[in-house]
């Protein structure tokens, strides 16, 4: 039997923590963090950010919209941020984006597949509220015209279906029909996806607490606040400088480092990663932690 996606995301991380040289992990500040008395729940979707009522296969539809450019944050320095009307904070780059897909939706309808396959990048900069020669809005067109391509004439819910009730073959199967979901080692979106779907009640997997952490830039970032990850000086100023990393190298160092380090608290926690990754994310939208430079890359994995 072929080995299931996140047993080769949790290979890959073992292996490359274990040969890391820039990263590694501080096992008093796990142990402490493990120890402590913390209530790690998963606060669910946010109905203002996602399109969470309607037709199944509309809500289906737009959480594999949103998750297809679930990625940018090497940009999002760059990008226009909404301010929340609510309480009149700057919101991170990828609430902005799955925001403005949410108005959109509830406004004008969830794009159909072949509505995805003829998106246009400055058409979409606009509705995002972005310049429309920001290289991050062709990247964005680019991965909604491969989803298109990939739901095809089964819809959102025949993706779900295919899958049989198992979270790591919808994954597999957006990692190895999608390329820009192909994020070798670590399948953040493709895992996220599986996650947000059964979060927005369309989809039912077995083995849903078998997913890994969604190994981004911001949940390492908090375990470096939290001197759980302890870089070493030279990638420490170079990330502390606001600089981006190139795609490999350090860069999946810190990924895997967190995804390790995660799988030894989740349990010590008592939740599976999944759940643990949304209340470290959560977390690191506190302002205090968002003002320490965090790793940048600019890719289309995260
Ligand atoms: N590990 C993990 N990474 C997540 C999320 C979310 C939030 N969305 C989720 C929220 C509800 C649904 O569950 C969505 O899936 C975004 N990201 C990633 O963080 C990165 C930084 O973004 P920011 O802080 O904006 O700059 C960016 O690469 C973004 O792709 C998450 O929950 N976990």
């Amino acid at each position: 039997m072929a080995l299931r996606l996140t047993d080769t995301v949790r290979d890959h991380c073992a292996a490359v923590t274990a040969a890391a040289t820039a990263v590694r992990i501080d096992e008093a500040a796990l142990e402490r963090i493990a120890a402590g008395a913390w209530d790690v729940v998963d606060p669910g979707l946010d109905a203002r950010r996602h399109l969470l009522d309607g037709e199944p296969e509309d809500i289906a539809m737009a959480m594999l919209i949103a998750d297809a450019i679930n990625f940018g944050s090497g940009w999002f320095p760059t990008l226009r941020k909404r301010v929340d009307p609510a309480t009149g904070r700057t919101l991170s780059g990828s609430i902005t984006i799955a925001w403005a897909l949410a108005d959109h939706h509830r406004a004008h309808g969830v794009w159909t597949a072949t509505e995805l396959q003829a998106t246009r990048a400055d058409a979409l900069a606009a509705l995002l509220g972005q310049r429309p020669d920001h290289e991050l809005m062709s990247l964005y067109a680019q991965a909604l015209r491969s989803l298109g391509a990939f739901v095809g004439g089964r819809g959102a819910l025949g993706v779900i279906a295919d899958a049989r009730g198992s979270a790591d073959r919808l994954a597999r199967s957006l990692a190895d029909g999608m390329a820009l979901f192909a994020d070798t080692g670590f399948y953040k979106r493709a895992q996220i996806t599986a996650n947000d779907l059964a979060l927005a009640g369309v989809a039912t997997f077995t083995d849903l607490d078998d997913l890994t952490i969604f190994a981004d830039n911001l949940v390492p970032h908090v375990l470096r606040c939290e001197g759980v990850l302890v870089y070493d000086p030279a990638l420490a100023a170079h990330i502390d400088a606001g600089r981006t990393l190139p795609l490999g190298g350090a860069e999946r160092e810190i990924r895997a480092a967190a995804l390790v380090a995660c799988e030894r608290l989740a349990p010590a926690l008592g939740v599976p990663p999944r759940v643990l990754d949304t209340w470290l994310w959560n977390r690191g939208q506190d302002p205090a932690i968002k003002a320490r430079p965090r790793h940048r890359c600019r890719c289309v994995f995260y």
